[in-house]
């Protein structure tokens, strides 16, 4: 039986992922091996009900080497700081791996078989060994759009995003809810009089939205309730956002075409925008297609590329009801809606799209793709 080695499992993402891994039985194939950067010695978890034993230095090289596989969700520091040295030593294991480190590297596949499937099949053939799980928001594009682009049907994608604060971390979601309770607190005595002037309760609201005290050191000063945030992650060049950047970057990368920005690869860009849902990002696109596609033929494409996209029927109650982070937290199901053709002529594709950025956004490409490897 294989060892697993997993680093980062009561992380957010490794939580997700190990509760995957029962949901789906996975640890009766494993023989698992658990690694703390900050308890080792201590009592392993029982997942799957399997005994874990003890808790290994996340650290040690050594132990690391034992393993036939790590999966690691402990971020990219710890790549950094583990990741050369452990193949230095002459390990020659699997690695899969959430954080962005090594997505980029010319020996690692980004993960998402249910889109690349034959890239991974491809680089398994060559004898990678380099699983790097995608950028939430490109994972979630390419699992509600990835019919189209596979059907090379797309001239250029444009997405302007709307996403949770799950993806700044456990903390910011924290802060997100302290921040809502602060707003509501401070207008207490108005809401429960009906009487009471919405601009007077307006007024407070912004007030504790700018006062010294409102909790928005995690999102570097900005605040989140009752707002938004348009950036995400560093500047890059062209005037783009890092996060922006990974949109072109790692969908080509991930589609197996040529670079982003080189000839043959497929134009994205667009806006990120942090908004104040808890887990689900959401993006509205516009796509350019190479012709003018009838919907009822991309509505199949799209239903047809994977078993989670969901195709939402491009009318009011049905968005309402199945196109919301409300609706799709906590489930696998990726929805793509609003689906029109726009004014600017008939090659111009309107969608939206949401999906739980803890699942399909970051645990569950890795869980499939540790499946890939142990079903050989
Ligand atoms: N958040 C996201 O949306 C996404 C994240 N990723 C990547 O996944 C990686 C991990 O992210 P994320 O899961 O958000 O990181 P977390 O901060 O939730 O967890 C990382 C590590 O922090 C340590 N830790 C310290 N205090 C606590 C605590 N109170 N509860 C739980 N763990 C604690 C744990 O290590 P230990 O047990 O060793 O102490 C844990 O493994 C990052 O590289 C990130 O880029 C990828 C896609 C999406
Ligand atoms: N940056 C993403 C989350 C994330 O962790 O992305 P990446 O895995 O590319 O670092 C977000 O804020 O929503």
């Amino acid at each position: 039986m294989n060892k697993v080695g997993l680093v980062g499992w009561r992380g957010m993402v490794g939580s997700v992922l190990m509760q995957r891994m029962e949901e789906e039985g996975d640890f009766a194939r494993i023989e698992p091996v658990y690694f703390s950067t900050s308890n080792a010695g201590g009592k392993a978890p029982d997942f799957g009900g399997k005994a874990g034993g003890m808790l290994h230095d996340a650290s040690d090289i050594d132990a690391l080497a034992a393993c036939d596989i790590v999966v690691s969700c402990q971020g990219g520091d710890y790549t950094k700081q583990v990741f050369e040295t452990l193949r230095t030593s002459g390990w020659n294991g699997h690695w899969i791996d959430a954080a962005s480190t090594l997505r980029m590297a010319d020996d690692a596949v980004i993960v998402l078989d249910p889109v690349n499937r034959d890239v991974i099949d491809a680089a398994l053939e060559n004898g990678n060994r380099n699983w790097i799980g995608g950028n939430c928001t490109v994972s979630l594009m390419l699992m509600g759009l990835g019919g189209l682009l596979r059907a090379d049907l797309v001239e250029w994608i444009s997405a302007m995003t709307y996403q949770a604060a799950s993806g700044a971390g456990a903390q910011n979601m924290r802060d997100l809810i302290t921040q809502m309770g602060m707003l509501r607190d401070a207008v207490a005595d108005e809401l429960a009089d009906p009487r009471s002037a919405i601009l007077d309760i307006d007024r407070k609201v912004i007030e504790t939205m700018r006062s010294p005290d409102f909790p928005v050191d995690n999102f570097r000063g900005a605040a989140l309730a009752g707002s938004l945030i348009p950036w995400i992650d560093v500047p890059v060049e062209h005037g783009q956002s890092k996060e922006e950047w990974k949109g072109g970057a790692e969908c080509n990368k991930i589609l197996g075409r040529p670079a982003f920005r080189s000839p043959g690869s497929v134009p994205i860009d667009g806006v990120c925008v942090r908004i104040g849902a808890m887990r689900c990002h959401a993006q509205a696109l516009t796509i350019k297609l190479k012709r003018d596609v009838p919907m009822a033929e991309i509505e199949q494409i799209l239903g047809e590329a994977n078993d989670w996209v969901k195709v939402v029927p491009n009318e009011r109650e049905a968005t309402e009801r199945d196109l919301t982070p409300a609706a799709v937290t906590g489930t696998l199901s990726v929805p793509v809606g609003r689906l029109h053709k726009m004014a600017m002529g008939p090659e111009y594709l309107s969608a939206f799209t949401v999906g739980d950025q803890l699942l399909w956004g970051a645990a569950e490409p890795l869980r499939r793709m540790l499946g890939i490897l142990l079903g050989r």
